[in-house]
């Protein structure tokens, strides 16, 4: 479930300008995708529903927690074990290898060590000749698919995905997004997706425009 009021947010430097945001209601394991022009507050947005950039106003509530009451510890915990990040730039330790960076996520998590449940994502991203090779061995597109076993391996409430087909090929975007929904499915996750990606726009019946 996820439920956003009223929600508001200006940049320091921003010269006052104020990003104001449609209210958002989905209910469980629905899917959003976010669309809009460049500039127009996707990522900022994104950023919002993550609790990685605090509301100036307005409300938002995950699965049932009300962000906007938990301190900065309490939401740093909440992300770690609950929310999915997939971000165009992907934060792993590019000199461990694929197992050993989803390994560490699973600690932070604090989700048990499955070794099946790697290897099972590993190769439904296609990347199982590569699981034990170092990540800055990977090209961009190897590191991105990477970049979404890390955002689900922690079964998270809430999957938050920005541009997760950029840079991927018309079958491996395919791949991605039906790995996406099955995940989504199989955590009874809600999958917000960002993209400008057309070939994302036919798998989700519900769309935001900003
Ligand atoms: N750190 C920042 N400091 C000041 N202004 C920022 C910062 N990050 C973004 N902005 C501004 O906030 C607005 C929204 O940016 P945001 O990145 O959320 O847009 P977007 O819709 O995701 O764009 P794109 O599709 O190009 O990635 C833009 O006008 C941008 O210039």
């Amino acid at each position: 479930m996820l439920r956003t009021q009223s929600l508001q947010f200006s940049y320091q430097d921003s010269k006052n300008e104020t990003l104001s945001f449609p209210d958002i209601t989905i209910g469980p394991k629905q899917g959003l995708l976010i669309l809009g022009p460049s500039g127009v507050g996707k990522t900022t947005l994104l950023h919002l529903l993550a609790g990685l950039l605090p509301a100036q106003s307005g409300d938002i509530f995950v699965a049932n927690t009300h962000l906007n009451t938990l301190s900065r510890k309490q939401l740093d915990k909440f992300r770690g074990q609950h929310i999915g990040l997939i971000f165009q730039r992907s934060y792993f330790i590019k000199s461990l290898s694929l197992i050993e960076n989803l390994s560490l996520r699973e600690r932070i998590s604090k989700t048990k060590n499955d070794r099946y449940r790697k290897e099972q994502l590993i190769m439904q991203l296609g990347l199982s000749d590569l699981q034990n090779k170092k990540v800055y061995e990977l090209s961009e597109g190897q590191q991105q698919r990477l970049s979404i076993a890390l955002g689900v391996i922690h079964k998270p409430k809430i999957l938050l995905a920005d541009e997760p087909t950029s840079n991927l090929d018309d079958v491996n975007c395919e791949k991605v997004i039906s790995l996406l929904k099955k995940e989504a499915e199989i955590c009874k996750s809600n999958l917000v997706i960002i993209t400008h990606d057309q070939r994302v726009k036919s798998h989700f019946d519900n769309h935001i425009i900003l």
